[in-house]
């Protein structure tokens, strides 16, 4: 990825700061899935008690969630409110500090990791109003400490407790998921790798003056294997697309969104869908999202499982290895990035 950045912008909550209208380039025409619109109705995306997974009942559940809607609120997922509330105060914190704090773990041109905004990757891109810091959690030891805020004093303390309970979840999801689709249970363990990556990506999301022309964040599919998104406790505005249509994606104030990425698309020929979102933008109202993506290990070639191929189901994906390289060149056009691994 490093060196397709063509430039880089000045963070949204600077533009708000400085009281200025909305730039241009945050201006959408029309969004490539659909206008942006506010009153979509509210979907019904299937909660699951994730610590009753060794049911049959829970895995017919979590099947058939993820194989229409793509995602689930998970409840019950070990890890506790009192964490949930640390990890959410700590991300407030931090970006309310002076920018000039925040600047010390600035992103730097074409790199991901970092405290940064929407990169800049084409020279008419729509950018999302949104600020974010970027970090990598898992493995332990590549994380780049350098990015890692020491102001708030608890923030790396408090992260690294999410991250340890993440790591289990996700380790515990992988095997559910193989087995709802009566695999073995290691299966998706075993093709992500063992030194798979495990990043987090803290999403700010100041008031914006003009919420019907801009987006929070543009539609996308995730590359990951598979994501993990805290909401805001209070602030909705991510929207879920499932059979062409938009829905809003109501609030459990300490559920985990689970979505499925484009990697287990692949790895599930296509039985698990790996859903187009967005997030609008409030006027009124900051908000704040924590999203953890789980990827598999750097240069394993990802491929769908031998057993959901056959005569009824042909394959639908190429092997890719490396897919995020490919994943920007489809990021702003009107098809999912996914379709780069079609036949
Ligand atoms: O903040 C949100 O609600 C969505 C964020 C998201 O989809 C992402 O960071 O990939
Ligand atoms: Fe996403």
């Amino acid at each position: 990825m490093a060196g397709v950045e063509v430039e880089k912008g000045k963070h949204v909550q600077e533009l708000v700061e400085n009281g200025i209208d909305l730039p241009n380039n945050y201006i959408w025409e029309s969004a490539n899935f659909g206008i942006i619109n506010a009153s979509v109705p509210l979907g019904d995306i299937p909660v699951i008690d994730i610590s009753q997974l060794t049911e049959s009942k829970q895995l017919d559940q979590l099947q058939s969630a993820l194989g229409s809607w793509g995602c689930f609120q998970a409840i019950n997922h070990g890890i506790e409110n009192s964490l949930v509330d640390e990890i959410r105060r700590v991300a407030k914190e931090f970006f309310q500090l002076p920018m000039i704090e925040k600047q010390k773990y600035a992103r730097k041109t074409g790199e991901y990791y970092g405290y940064g905004n929407d990169m800049i990757i084409f020279q008419n891109q729509t950018l999302d109003w949104n600020d974010r810091l970027y970090l990598s959690i898992i493995p332990v030891e590549e994380r780049k400490f350098q990015y890692w805020p020491q102001n708030p004093e608890s923030f790396r303390r408090i992260l690294h407790e999410y991250s340890a309970r993440i790591q289990q979840t996700e380790k515990q999801l992988l095997k559910a998921m193989a087995r709802s689709l009566c695999l073995e249970e290691d299966c998706f363990l075993k093709k992500l790798g063992e030194r798979r990556l495990i990043d987090a990506r803290f999403n700010f999301y100041p008031p914006c003056p003009r919420p019907d022309l801009a987006l929070g964040i543009k539609p996308h599919a995730d590359g990951s294997a598979i994501t993990f998104l805290l909401q805001d406790k209070e602030v909705e505005g991510l929207q879920v697309m499932k059979d062409d249509r938009w829905f809003h994606v109501p609030i459990i104030p300490y559920a985990l969104l689970v979505i499925v990425g484009d990697q287990m698309e692949i790895m599930t020929n296509g039985i698990f869908k790996s859903p187009v979102h967005t997030a609008l933008a409030n006027s009124k109202k900051e908000r704040h999202t924590l999203v953890i993506f789980c990827t598999p290990e750097p240069g394993k070639e990802i491929e769908p499982v031998g057993e959901l191929i056959n005569d009824k189901r042909p394959r639908l994906y190429k092997a890719v290895r490396n897919y995020m390289d490919t994943y920007f060149n489809f990021y702003q056009q009107a098809k999912r990035p996914i379709d780069a691994a079609k036949f």
